[in-house]
């Protein structure tokens, strides 16, 4: 089996690409920085520190690498089993043009084996919108055969994996924790779906997207904007603090309390989920930036996102949002001159003032009383008075 895999970055490295090598498969890893694609050609390996209780370095190999935007990604699209990214949500459009010239170069070679393609991204579904992308750029014609022949498969992934500096300056070396779990909706194969170690397919896989999003995710993201409200700037630092961590565990269950009405999740179990996500943030052996956490806060403020998903969610199942709330402000206090987002944020509420900004952003009403209330708690925090 062969594998084109979009993204040689951390996820990519340390997750997704290492599990597809561990199970024998073919890995070409395709990315725009050619530093990486160079080394992975010259080495066909690379180090993975798995960092948890106890340590160890794991070897990858037998890996090669192309360039993203050079032909050789529409020709391998043309011969592989197999296409997964990991490139973030905002890459997706970029590389839809290249998969799908890649695409019909399949078509004009006849290969009727069955293609499956599988965004690994922090989005819900994220692999039909990417098709959404793809088919938006690829003529009508091939339409018809490419839904024959190519599944697009959405899929949850959970490891955390931040950047971290290699001891002896090795670009190739990545810092993973120990837990990981990729779950793939099997519904989505084209042919059998392939038995991965590691990969593991659902028939109810928005179950697992939105457990993960709308639980680590938004226990993450409310850490780190509530971290950088108090000056820390990591997250184990965030997380032992225990005005944010009541905030983040409340956080985690009031958007709980919607996922257990929504899909029947046993209660103790998704306090127990809870408990572990908890303790993976505290991970002492990992140094996580608050502001990698927090990174594009518009994205992260989006309706259908982390953090304003789960607050529709207790207005639909009548339930409390406190913690919620005050998370929002957080994202919504949230400054850094590096993240572009971050600076479109500060200007949003600028020229709009709290309620309209927060309004636009959520698209939750402007007369919803949530407006007034996270309103309320971000003009505390500008004030440095929460
Ligand atoms: N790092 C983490 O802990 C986790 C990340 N994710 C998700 O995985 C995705 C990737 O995240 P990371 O690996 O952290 O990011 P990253 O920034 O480490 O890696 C992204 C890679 O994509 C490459 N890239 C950018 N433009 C490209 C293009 N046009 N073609 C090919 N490659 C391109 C970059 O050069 C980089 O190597 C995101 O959607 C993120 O939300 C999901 C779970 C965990
Ligand atoms: O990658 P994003 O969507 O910007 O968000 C950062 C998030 O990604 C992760 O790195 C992996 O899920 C989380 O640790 C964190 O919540």
């Amino acid at each position: 089996m062969q594998v084109l895999h979009f993204g040689a970055g951390n996820i990519g490295r340390g997750f997704i690409g290492k599990l597809l090598a561990d199970a024998g498969i073919k890995v070409t890893f395709a990315d725009v920085n050619q530093a990486i694609v160079d080394e992975l050609n010259a080495r066909h390996q690379y180090p993975v520190n798995v960092v948890g209780e106890c340590a160890t370095t794991e070897v990858v190999i037998g890996v090669d690498a192309i360039n993203s935007q050079s032909d050789d990604v529409i020709d391998k699209i043309a011969k592989v089993d197999l296409v997964t990214t990991a490139v973030g949500p905002q890459i997706l459009p970029r590389i839809a043009s290249a998969v799908a010239k890649g695409l019909i170069a399949r078509f004009e070679s006849n290969n009727t084996l069955p293609l499956n393609i599988i965004a690994c991204e922090n989005m819900v579904r994220g692999t039909s919108q990417f098709k959404e992308h793809i088919f938006a750029v690829l003529p009508a014609q091939y339409h018809d055969w490419v839904n024959q022949y190519v599944g697009f498969v959405d899929s949850a992934v959970d490891r955390i994996v931040p950047p971290a500096t290699s001891k002896t300056g090795d670009i190739l070396e990545v810092t993973v924790e120990t837990f990981s779990e990729w779950i793939v909706d099997e519904t989505q194969f084209k042919g059998s779906v392939p038995i991965i170690s590691g990969m593991e397919p659902t028939d109810n896989l928005m179950a697992f997207v939105e457990r993960k999003l709308f639980t680590l995710n938004t226990g993450h993201a409310i850490t780190a904007y509530l971290g950088h409200y108090y000056g820390l700037t990591t997250i184990r630092d965030a997380i032992l603090d225990e005005r944010i961590r009541l905030i983040a565990r409340g956080a985690m269950e009031e958007s709980g309390q919607v996922l257990i009405n929504r899909y029947n999740f046993d209660e103790v179990k998704h306090i127990a989920y809870i408990e572990k996500i908890l303790t993976r943030f505290e991970n002492p052996y990992l140094h996580d930036d608050t502001a990698r956490v927090g990174r594009q806060p518009l994205r992260k403020l989006s309706p259908s996102d982390r953090l304003v998903k789960p607050l529709l969610g207790t207005f639909e199942y009548q339930l409390c949002s406190n913690n919620l709330q005050i998370g929002i402000a957080a994202a919504l206090n949230y400054r850094n001159h590096d993240d572009e987002q971050a600076i479109e944020l500060a200007d949003i509420i600028a020229k709009q003032g709290i309620d309209k900004a927060f309004s636009q952003i959520s698209t939750i009403e402007i007369n919803n009383p949530v407006i007034a209330k996270v309103a309320k708690i971000y003009d505390l925090m500008q004030k440095k008075d929460f």
